[in-house]
C-alpha cells in the first residue's frame, strides 16, 4: 500500500474556528488536514486536545464515507512541535484569543501579535513554499505582520474577512428580499472592523441595483447590521462566530487548491500601481482578488463612488494605525 498524494492544509489553532475549518475540509475531501494547538494543563493531567479533535474528525469522515487523513500535533507557545508543517500547501492561522462582549477586535492586537510572530517564524522555517491564510484578529494588521515576518511574497499571504463580511451582508439581504443568496452579488471590502466598506455601487440582485430594491433608510440599517455582524454574535454567544468564519476560510482554501481563479474579497498587501490606485501604501486590506494555485493571482481595480472613497480612506487609516502600534512596540 502506498502513500496518499493529496494536498495538505495545516490549521494552526484548533479552537472554534480551526476545528470548523478542519471539519469542512474533511467533509468536502479537499485535502489532508494537519491540526496544531497547545496542550491544556489541568491540576492533575495534560490534555492533548488537538490530537483528540483530529481523531474525532477522521472518524466523522469515515462515518460519512470521506477519504481524508487528519492528524493532530501538540505545540508549545514558544514554537516547539511545528515540524509537521513541512509539505503544507496552505497554512491557515486561527491561533489566538477571540474577543469577549464589550471588546473590539483591536483590543486583541497586543496579545495575538506575539502568537502570530512565533507561528510565522515556524511557517517560514518548515513550510517556505506554503500559502498562508490568516484569520486571527485584528486580521488585517496580523496579515500584515505575517507578511513581514514570513518574508513571503505578497501573493502567498492573505487574510480572511471579506468573504465572511460579504456572506453576512448577503444573508441579511436574502432575509429582507426573500431571494436566494445565489442571486445576490455584493462585496464588503476594506478593513474587518467598524470601518468596513459595503460596496453598494456594484451590489445587485439578479442585475437590479440594491439601491432600487430597498429604501435608503432600510438599506442603511442592513449595512449597519453587517458592519456589526461579528459583534452581534459575540454579544449573543459570549465568544465570536465560527461556523460562517470556518466556511469562509474553506471557500478560499478550495479556490486555491482547485485553482479555481475565483474572485473573492481578501485582505492582501497592496503594492506598486495597485497601492497607488487605491491610495493605500504599505497595508493589508480587503479587496477583491483572483485566487488560484499561486494564491493571489490578480488584484482587481474597482472604481469607488466619492462616498465609498471616504469610507475606504477611514478603513485604510484604521489598519495603518494598528500597524504603527505593532511597529512602535518593536513586534515586527
Ligand atoms: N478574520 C475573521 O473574520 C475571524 C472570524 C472569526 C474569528 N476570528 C479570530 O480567530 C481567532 C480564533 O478564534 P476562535 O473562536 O477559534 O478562538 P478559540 O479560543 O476557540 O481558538 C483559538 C485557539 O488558538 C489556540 N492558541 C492560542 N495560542 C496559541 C499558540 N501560541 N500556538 C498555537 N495555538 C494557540 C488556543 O489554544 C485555541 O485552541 C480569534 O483571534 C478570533 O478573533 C477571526
Ligand atoms: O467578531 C469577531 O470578533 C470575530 C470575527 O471577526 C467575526 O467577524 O465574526
Amino acid at each position: 500500500m502506498g502513500e496518499y498524494k493529496r494536498p495538505v492544509v495545516s490549521v494552526v489553532g484548533a479552537g472554534n474556528v480551526g476545528e470548523h475549518v478542519a471539519n469542512l475540509i474533511a467533509i468536502k475531501e479537499i485535502a489532508n488536514v494537519r491540526m496544531f494547538d497547545l496542550a491544556r494543563q489541568t491540576e492533575d493531567k495534560v490534555y492533548e486536545i488537538v490530537k483528540g479533535k483530529a481523531l474525532d474528525i477522521k472518524q466523522m469522515a469515515a462515518a460519512i464515507g470521506c477519504d481524508v487523513e487528519v492528524e493532530g500535533y501538540t505545540v508549545t507557545a514558544d514554537g516547539e512541535g511545528y515540524e509537521a508543517l513541512a509539505g503544507s500547501d496552505i497554512v491557515v492561522v486561527t491561533a489566538g484569543f477571540p474577543r469577549r462582549p464589550g471588546m473590539s477586535r483591536d483590543d486583541l492586537l497586543s496579545k495575538n501579535v506575539g502568537i502570530i510572530r512565533t507561528i510565522s517564524e515556524r511557517i517560514a522555517q518548515f513550510a517556505p513554499e506554503a500559502i498562508v491564510i490568516v484569520v486571527s484578529n485584528p486580521v488585517d494588521v496580523l496579515t500584515y505582520a505575517a507578511f513581514r515576518l514570513t518574508g513571503f511574497p505578497a501573493n502567498r499571504v492573505m487574510g480572511m474577512a471579506g468573504v465572511l463580511d460579504t456572506a453576512r451582508f448577503k444573508a441579511f439581504l436574502s432575509m429582507e428580499l426573500k431571494v436566494s443568496v445565489k442571486n445576490i452579488n455584493a462585496y464588503v471590502l476594506g478593513s474587518h472592523g467598524d470601518d468596513m466598506v459595503p460596496l453598494l455601487s456594484v451590489s445587485n440582485v439578479g442585475g437590479e441595483p440594491l439601491t432600487k430594491l430597498i429604501p435608503e433608510e432600510r438599506l442603511k440599517e442592513i449595512v449597519e447590521r453587517t458592519k456589526f455582524g461579528g459583534g452581534e454574535i459575540v454579544s449573543l454567544m459570549g465568544t465570536s462566530a465560527y461556523h460562517a468564519p470556518g466556511a469562509s476560510v474553506v471557500e478560499m482554501v478550495e479556490a486555491i487548491i482547485n485553482d479555481k481563479k475565483e474572485i473573492l474579497p481578501c485582505s492582501v498587501y497592496l503594492d506598486g500601481d495597485v497601492a497607488e490606485f487605491y491610495d493605500a501604501e504599505d497595508v493589508c486590506i480587503g479587496i477583491p482578488v483572483k485566487l488560484g494555485a499561486h494564491g493571489v493571482e490578480e488584484i482587481l481595480k474597482l472604481d469607488f463612488t466619492p462616498e465609498e472613497k471616504d469610507l475606504w480612506k477611514s478603513s485604510v487609516n484604521s489598519v495603518k494605525s494598528g500597524i504603527e502600534r505593532i511597529k512602535e512596540l518593536g513586534l515586527i
